[in-house]
């Protein structure tokens, strides 16, 4: 449903006096895939945690037409929005469907989750198949790749209802393989989400966006589809002798 959107107005964080987040205003749609680029430093981190509740923010935010920002972090959660960090946070003992077994908070006790189930619930199923994998659903966390652990935590994004997914730099360190594999992952996650891709690989974002916004110093500097923000002279200033965003 297309009502289901992000609406950021006015977003303003301040770390003692330093405006990280200078009165952001975005709207982000279901079945968009929207990356979040910008120079190091440009707040891009700091918007995302004043969505998801980790740090005091002013202005609205809204999903729904429910205001998210200044509620407790497990609020927001419970109210659909999901972040994942740069790096994987799985439990890396336990296999992938128990991982997606906690996240789903399926009421299975510790003793219970460690035995083999004979069926799995419908939405740890289909997570499993918008992750990729199903396959390798018994195998533990720890022992999967550096790409699969990511999918993984998107995936326990997904079985906890999450509708919109705030991802910070998804592909950092994964291999080329792993990044298409990433992206054709995003597009599935997008039909029924929207999506949120903070991220400096440019060719990803190139490859993957169905729209971009660019924040510098704390403010939005250009937004559009990819090639408006490439030809976007205020984008190609900020970037000046960074070959990555020239097309
Ligand atoms: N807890 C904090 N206290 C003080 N300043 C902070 C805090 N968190 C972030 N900042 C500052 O706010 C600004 C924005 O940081 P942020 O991490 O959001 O940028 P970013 O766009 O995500 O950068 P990067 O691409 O390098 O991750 C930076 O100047 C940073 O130093």
């Amino acid at each position: 449903m297309k009502s289901d959107y992000l609406e950021l107005t006015d977003v303003r964080v301040t770390f003692d006096g330093f405006v990280a987040v200078d009165g952001v205003t975005m709207t982000v749609l279901q079945g968009d895939l929207r990356f979040l680029i910008g120079p190091n430093g440009a707040g891009k981190t700091t918007l995302v945690d004043a969505i998801t509740g980790l740090v005091p923010a002013t202005g609205s935010a809204t999903f729904g037409r429910t205001e998210l920002l200044n509620r407790k972090v497990h609020r927001i959660a419970r109210l659909g929005v999901g972040r994942t960090f740069q790096t994987a946070s799985v439990f890396e003992e336990l296999t992938v469907l128990q991982n997606l077994d906690i996240a789903a908070g399926s009421g299975r006790g510790p003793l219970t989750m460690l035995r083999k189930r004979s069926s799995t619930p419908p939405e740890v199923e289909a997570a499993l198949e918008v992750i990729g994998l199903t396959d390798l659903r018994d195998r533990q966390a720890g022992v999967l790749a550096h790409g699969q652990k990511q999918w993984l935590e998107i995936g326990m994004l997904l079985v906890q209802d999450s509708k919109v997914l705030l991802l910070d730099e998804p592909v950092a360190g994964m291999s080329a393989e792993e990044r298409q594999q990433t992206g054709e992952l995003l597009q599935r996650v997008g039909e029924n989400c929207t999506v949120v891709v903070v991220e400096h690989d440019m060719d990803f974002m190139r490859s993957f966006a169905t729209s971009v916004t660019v924040l510098h110093a704390g403010r939005v500097l250009s937004e559009g589809t990819v090639a408006q923000v490439q030809a976007d002279p205020k984008v190609q200033e900020v970037y000046l002798g960074r070959a990555e965003v020239e097309a």
